[in-house]
């Protein structure tokens, strides 16, 4: 089996231009290789760089030094160079991200969000919003919220549509920040199926799991993301 994701000796760092362009290093020379169907947990100290590499996989950071390769399409793009319109077409069709918090659009309500994805790659909308509603109601969203934008939804509520979202389009690639940090327990239990279920289809998963009975669950091993004072 061949790898789907692998980052190549990523640096990154952050300037301040605002106070006299302070230069803060994040990452420095992490390499890290994620093959189909493995969760990898993403550990390390708060403040560590956890986030800064989710962001950086997804290309939403630039990489100061490094490559960020994905098999996209049959091809192996380097994401840290990628041109924005190719950018686009990685996360329409292989690269996901659940953020811990939805970006709630105006007037659209919850079930097309979720179908969005798969709309977007050219899923006939009945089908999209199908399985969009079934992603929800296993999700625990009753029926009666589906019409409703979710910007007065509660924070669990919200991270679920996000969730619903993310697994919608079966990604081969799939970034997960938090999913559980707003669920109750029975909530992580059905997360914690979706997420085997998108490993078993081959997924590859990279996450951040505060939530040690989630990580040991679904985790296949843990990539330790040292604080830079320590890795020097
Ligand atoms: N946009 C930014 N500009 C400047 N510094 C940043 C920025 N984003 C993150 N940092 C700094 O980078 C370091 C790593 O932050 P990051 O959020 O990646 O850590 P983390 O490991 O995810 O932490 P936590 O577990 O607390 O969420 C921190 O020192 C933070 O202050």
């Amino acid at each position: 089996m061949t790898w789907v994701l692998k980052a190549e000796n990523l640096s990154k760092d952050f300037r301040l231009h605002l106070q006299g362009g302070v230069r803060i290093p994040v990452l420095d020379d992490v390499s890290l290789t994620v093959m189909p169907g493995e969760c990898v947990a993403l550990a390390g100290p708060s403040g560590a760089g956890k986030s800064t590499l989710m962001r950086c996989l997804y290309g939403n950071y630039g990489a100061g030094a490094g490559r960020i390769l994905i098999r996209h399409g049959g091809e192996v793009v380097d994401l840290a160079t990628a041109d924005p319109r190719l950018v686009r077409a990685i996360r329409r069709d292989t690269l996901g991200y659940v953020s811990q918090f939805l970006r709630v659009i105006p007037r659209i309500g919850a079930l097309d969000i979720v179908a969005e994805p798969l709309t977007a790659r050219g899923v006939t909308p009945d089908a999209a919003r199908a399985r969009a509603r079934d992603l929800l109601l296993r999700l625990n969203l009753p029926e009666r919220l589906h019409g409703l934008p979710p910007a007065t939804f509660s924070g669990g509520e919200q991270q679920r549509i996000n969730l619903a979202r993310g697994f919608a389009a079966d990604y081969p690639v799939l970034l997960l920040d938090e999913p559980t940090a707003s669920l109750d327990a029975a909530n992580r239990q059905v997360v914690i199926g979706v997420i085997e279920e998108a490993k078993a289809r081959g997924a590859a998963l990279i996450g951040i799991f505060h939530d040690t009975e989630v990580r040991d669950r679904i985790a296949d091993r843990i990539f330790d993301v040292a604080p830079i004072q320590d890795a020097a």
